[in-house]
């Protein structure tokens, strides 16, 4: 009886999804690839996933660049996070989105695309010259004028 409560009321509130976005910065140009997951599908996005039981942001950005395209990174850092509704394919979706940013910690590394599934493959883009459509969370904080780089690499 109680677990059919408890089922009941997770179904009448649903949780909040806490994804882990990683920019891997390499000089002006950021990793992004093209969705092919259902939640923003044919946008693109940075490598990254949901949070983990008891996973600190950190170490879901390292989980999830290794798993998505076998990249070791280092110099990890909290950037920002957003709290996004929208609706997505006419679903409605509550989104909270850790923002990461990292460097490769072996500069001559090559992404490789590991989940064929999820993403149609990662390329670097330059900063200025970003892809569209950009996944819905990253198009909103980008058009604040948010940047993922350091302030002092800024020319
Ligand atoms: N990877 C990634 N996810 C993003 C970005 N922006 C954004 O809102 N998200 C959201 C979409 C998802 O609801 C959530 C988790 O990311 P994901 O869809 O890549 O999850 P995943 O399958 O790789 O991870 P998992 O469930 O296997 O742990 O974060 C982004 O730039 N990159
Ligand atoms: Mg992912």
């Amino acid at each position: 009886m109680e677990n059919c409560a408890m089922s009941e009321s997770a179904l009448s509130s649903p949780a909040p999804e806490i994804g882990v976005a990683v920019f891997l910065l390499k000089g002006n140009k950021v990793l992004l690839g093209r969705r092919r997951s259902s939640m923003g599908h044919n946008t693109f996005a940075v490598p990254g996933g949901h949070l983990e039981f008891g996973e600190s942001f950190e170490e879901c950005a390292a989980r999830e660049l290794m798993e998505e395209t076998g990249l070791a990174i280092e110099n990890i850092e909290f950037l920002t996070a957003t709290n996004n509704v929208f609706s997505d394919a006419g679903k409605p979706v509550h989104l909270v989105v850790v923002f990461m940013r990292a460097v490769l910690a072996d500069p001559d590394q090559l992404p490789q695309n590991l989940e064929p599934d999820k993403c149609y493959g990662w390329d670097w883009y330059n900063w200025n010259n970003l892809p569209e459509p950009l996944i819905q969370p990253i198009e909103s904080v980008v058009r604040t004028g948010f940047d993922p780089f350091p302030a002092h690499e800024k020319q």
